[in-house]
Formats: structure tokens, C-alpha cells, sequence
């Protein structure tokens, strides 16, 4: 789950899309880019680190024109340390395009050979996002580069995109001399959405991974790009739209409500905050059930993302809810952190208990999800520092069973907590007296609520049902098996060779 951002505007963009990026940085901490366009000529600056540490007063005033585009990057693909796969990326034919992706490509090793065989393409880093632009601009060329490139050729290669590639993938991307083209996977894994605002010389929009940052940049949403929709708007500055999938349908990623996106948001219709609320009450639900004979003082929740669900829980147990843990603003998110060395640090660095919250009570620590147990591991153990008599615990999501392969960075099973472990042997790992998990059902109830219309998502974390279709056993194996530890540093132009040799062909 990277940010990813576009304006097409009629003044200069340069300050808008570093705002823009500042609002979605939660999304992504490793490496941060612009693309601004100048009539013909792009102008690009990215690099490894946040998006404050990115971009130097001279970096901005170089970033000229009316148009462009933004990445904020958590790596799910490729080389995380790598400066060469921040993004957007650049190719220069045909008519010099950049790009930037949040998501992750599941046949990228294919896509490059056929790339490299069929399409006379090279691509020169392990980012699955390279070869995501390569795809699209092979695609513009079959669609007739040498004649007007057309709203609908446009389209039409955004359809040959479709059908190549498998995975998420929520796009922005910019064609020289002409505009600005974003499209989200025919499932809307990743979201997308566009916004607009009038100014004084006509229409300008704005496309977002989050509602929060068209709201932030005072532009009003128009609505969410659907899956599969290609969004083009002109040099001229109108926006044409197009269903470019043959058969689209919304499987949107759960995991952003439970904690990928901010609670600001409205995602699909609907508000992140809201889900966090009712999850904290379907949790409340379950624990009346479940936990009658135990006496719970106090709710904690581990801040930041839980807050919300722990708030709502404590209300519905009639529980006093207090902040026990204070958060080090300085800090990033720990589970978006390359390398579990540096996540574990981060949390002791990040997270400080106040004594007096803790003292000899029975405290109900709530977090909004359990994914390595790096943070429920060091977070109970402080609680058990800090005085308290016993330790319960609480996830406002699902335990996290399977691989997520579209964009989040949970690769391994051995490295999930939950994995092959029952609710008690969890609950022993974490040091917790008690444990209680969500209900998937509970889950998806928590989200539809808000907007009934939404009937799929991706679940896969939880359950293992890939909506993709092409993720066999024999994928995760190799996925797993080019995993050095759990840092990413994926050696990815073996994963096809693997893929054939499991497959025996
Ligand atoms: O089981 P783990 O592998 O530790 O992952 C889960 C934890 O990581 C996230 O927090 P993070 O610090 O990233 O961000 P937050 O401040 O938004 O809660 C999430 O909110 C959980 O607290
Ligand atoms: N989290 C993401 O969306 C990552 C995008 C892309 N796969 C990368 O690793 O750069
Ligand atoms: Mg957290």
C-alpha cells in the first residue's frame, strides 16, 4: 500500500503534490517522488526516505508545471533499499511516460519475460512497477503509436493492461504531451479515488489512494474510480472516463480499513473511521459473550490505528477507556518499517506506558490488528512492567493467516504470529492472560454496514481466498522460499523459473 496522487490543474502543482504526498505518507515511509509536466519535458525528483527529507526548496523549484504526479513507497516488490525503485518510474517511448503504483503485480516475472521475448522491452530494476509501465507503454504502442493518440486508443491499451496483468494495481500515470491517465485492477483492490475544484480558469482534478488528501488539498470528491476504470483527462483539461475491463468487479482490500488507511478517509463509500467504530463494537459483542468471568477495569487501546475500535468497545462493555500507552510523535508506523530488527526497536521507542493507567488493574489492551506480534509481544510485556495484575488482549481484526500478495508486506507464514496456532497458544506468545480475535463475518458486517452495496473484499490475510485466481500453493512456497528472513529483498526473475520447475514444466 503505497500513496499514489495526480493533479492536472492550470497553476503550478509543485507545492499541491508535496502537500498531497505529506497527507498520504502513513502509506508509505521508504522513498518518496514527483513527476511535474512542463508542455513536452518531465520534470522528477524522488528518493529513498519521507516525503519531508525528499524534497529540498531547489528539488521543488525545479518541479515546474501545471500537471503531475506523486508516490509515497512501502515496498511489497523488489529491492526496498533500492533508490532506483522509488518511484514514479520513467520510460521514453513511446512519448516519454511515468507512472506510479500502489499495489503488487502477481505474474510480474512473466510480464517481464514476455517483455523482454515478445515486446523488445528492458527492464532494468526488480520492481514489479517498472514492469507494470512497460506493459502499459507496449500497450500504447499496439493501440497505433504512430497515428493521434486518441481517448479511446487510450482506453484501449488500459484494456491490453488489464488483460496482461494480474494483481492489484491502483495507477496514475502521465503521457508527454498529452495527460494524465489513472486506472485501479479490475477487482479495486487498492483504492483510488478522483476529486475536483473550480478555479478561476476552469476544472481542475485531482486523483488519490484517499479521500483525505483531495479533502486536505480543498478539493471536493467526485467519487471513487471503479474497478477497472481508466480516468483520462486531456491537455486540454477534460476528463473522459471508460470501463476498460471485461469483467469488473469490486473485491476492495478489508485490511485498509482495519489499519492501512487513515480514519478520515472514505474508501468505496465508505468511512474508515466508522468500520474502526462498529468493529470496536462487534468485538465488545463477543467479548459479553465470551469473557463473562472475567473482571476487565480498564480499556487501552495501542495507538495510533486502534484507537477508534477501542474507544467503541470500551462504551459498549460500559468500561472506562484511558490511554495508557503515549505515543512518540516523531516516530513512523512500525509495521510499514523494512527489517524486524528495526520494527521491534521502534516500538519500545514509540510506544511509553503511564504508570498510574496500569497499577495493580485488570487492563483490556486493544489493537487493531496482530500481524508479526511485534508490537503485542513488547506492548503486553510493558503493561506487565507497568504494574498490571492481569493482561487481556484484543484484536479488532481476524488473526492474520495467509500471505497477502497484493501490496501489503505480509509475505511468509512462518513469520505470522497466528499462523498454525490456536487463540491459547497466541495468547501464550504474546504473554497475554486472555486473547479474543474478531470474526471475519463480524468484519465484513462492520464495512457493509456502511454501504451494503459493497458484497466482496479481499480477505485473503485472514482466510486465504485470492480473488485473483492465479495464487496456488506452489506460488506462496516460492514467494516464501525467495524471502531472505523477512526483510524484503525479493530475487525476483526467479520466481517464473521456480513457478515452472514446481509446476514440472
Ligand atoms: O503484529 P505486528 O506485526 O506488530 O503488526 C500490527 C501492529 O502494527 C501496526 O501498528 P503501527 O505502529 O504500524 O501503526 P499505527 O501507529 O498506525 O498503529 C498495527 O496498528 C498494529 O499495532
Ligand atoms: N505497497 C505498494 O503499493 C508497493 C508498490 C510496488 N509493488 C513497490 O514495491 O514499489
Ligand atoms: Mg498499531
Amino acid at each position: 500500500m503505497c500513496g499514489i496522487i495526480g493533479i492536472v490543474s492550470h497553476s503550478p502543482v509543485n507545492q499541491l503534490l508535496y502537500d498531497g504526498l505529506l497527507v498520504l505518507q502513513h502509506r508509505g515511509q521508504d522513498a518518496a517522488g514527483i513527476v511535474t509536466a512542463e508542455g513536452n519535458v518531465f520534470h522528477m525528483h524522488k528518493a529513498n526516505g519521507l516525503v519531508r527529507d525528499v524534497f529540498r526548496t531547489r528539488d521543488m523549484r525545479n518541479l515546474l508545471g501545471n500537471s503531475g504526479i506523486g508516490h509515497v513507497r512501502y515496498p511489497t516488490a523488489g529491492n526496498a533499499a533500492s533508490t532506483a525503485e522509488a518511484q514514479p518510474f520513467y520510460v521514453n517511448s513511446p512519448y516519454g511516460i511515468v507512472l506510479a503504483h500502489n499495489g503488487n503485480l502477481t505474474n510480474t516475472d512473466q510480464l517481464k519475460e514476455d517483455l523482454f521475448r515478445l515486446d523488445l522491452r528492458h527492464v532494468n530494476t526488480s520492481s514489479d512497477s517498472e514492469v507494470l509501465l512497460n506493459v502499459l507503454a507496449h500497450e500504447l504502442v499496439e493501440v497505433g503509436s504512430t497515428q493521434q493518440l486518441s481517448v479511446d486508443r487510450i482506453f484501449k491499451a488500459v484494456s491490453g493492461v488489464h488483460r496482461r496483468c494480474r494483481g492489484a494495481y491502483a495507477v496514475v500515470a502521465m503521457i508527454a504531451g498529452h495527460g494524465l491517465l489513472a486506472f485501479r485492477d479490475p477487482y479495486g483492490i487498492r483504492p483510488l479515488i478522483i476529486g475536483s475544484r473550480q478555479s478561476a480558469d476552469g476544472v481542475e482534478y485531482m486523483l488519490a489512494s484517499e479521500s483525505v488528501a483531495i479533502d486536505s488539498l480543498d478539493f471536493k470528491v467526485l467519487r471513487d474510480v471503479a474497478p477497472g476504470e481508466a480516468i483520462y483527462i486531456d491537455e486540454t483539461g477534460k476528463m473522459h472516463s471508460h470501463q476498460c475491463a471485461d469483467n469488473p468487479q469490486y473485491f476492495p482490500c478489508i485490511f485498509e480499513y482495519v489499519y492501512l488507511a487513515r480514519p478520515d478517509s472514505v474508501i468505496d463509500g465508505v468511512s474508515v473511521y466508522e468500520t474502526r467504530l462498529r468493529m470496536g463494537e462487534q468485538l465488545a459483542e463477543k467479548i459479553r459473550q465470551q469473557w463473562a468471568h472475567l473482571h476487565i477495569d480498564v480499556v487501552i487501546p495501542i495507538p495510533d490505528t486502534s484507537r477508534p475500535s477501542a474507544l467503541q468497545l470500551a462504551n459498549a462493555l460500559g468500561l472506562s477507556y484511558r490511554e495508557g500507552f503515549i505515543k512518540n510523535r516523531y516516530i513512523g508506523r512500525t509495521f510499514i518499517m523494512p527489517g524486524q530488527a528495526m520494527r521491534k526497536k521502534s516500538v519500545r521507542q514509540k510506544l511509553n506506558a503511564i504508570g498510574m493507567e496500569f497499577k495493580d488493574k485488570n487492563v483490556l489492551l486493544v489493537d487493531d490488528s496482530i500481524v508479526r506480534g511485534t508490537t503485542s509481544r513488547e506492548i503486553v510485556q510493558m503493561a506487565r512492567d507497568a504494574g498490571a495484575r492481569q493482561v487481556f488482549f484484543a484484536s479488532a481484526a481476524p488473526p492474520v493467516r495467509f500471505p497477502n500478495v497484493y501490496g501489503i508486506d505480509m509475505p511468509t507464514r512462518q513469520e505470522l504470529l497466528a499462523t498454525g496456532r490456536t487463540d491459547e497458544q497466541i495468547a501464550r506468545e504474546i504473554g497475554a492472560d486472555a486473547l479474543v480475535y474478531q470474526d471475519i463475518d463480524a468484519l465484513i458486517e462492520a464495512v457493509r454496514e456502511i454501504n451494503p452495496a459493497l458484497v466482496h473484499f479481499d480477505t485473503s490475510c485472514f482466510n486465504g481466498n485470492y480473488v485473483t485466481g492465479d495464487i496456488t500453493p506452489e506460488y506462496l512456497d516460492i514467494i516464501e522460499s525467495m524471502r531472505c528472513g523477512s526483510d524484503i529483498k525479493v530475487k525476483s526473475s526467479s520466481l517464473q523459473l521456480d513457478l515452472n520447475l514446481a509446476r514440472g514444466t
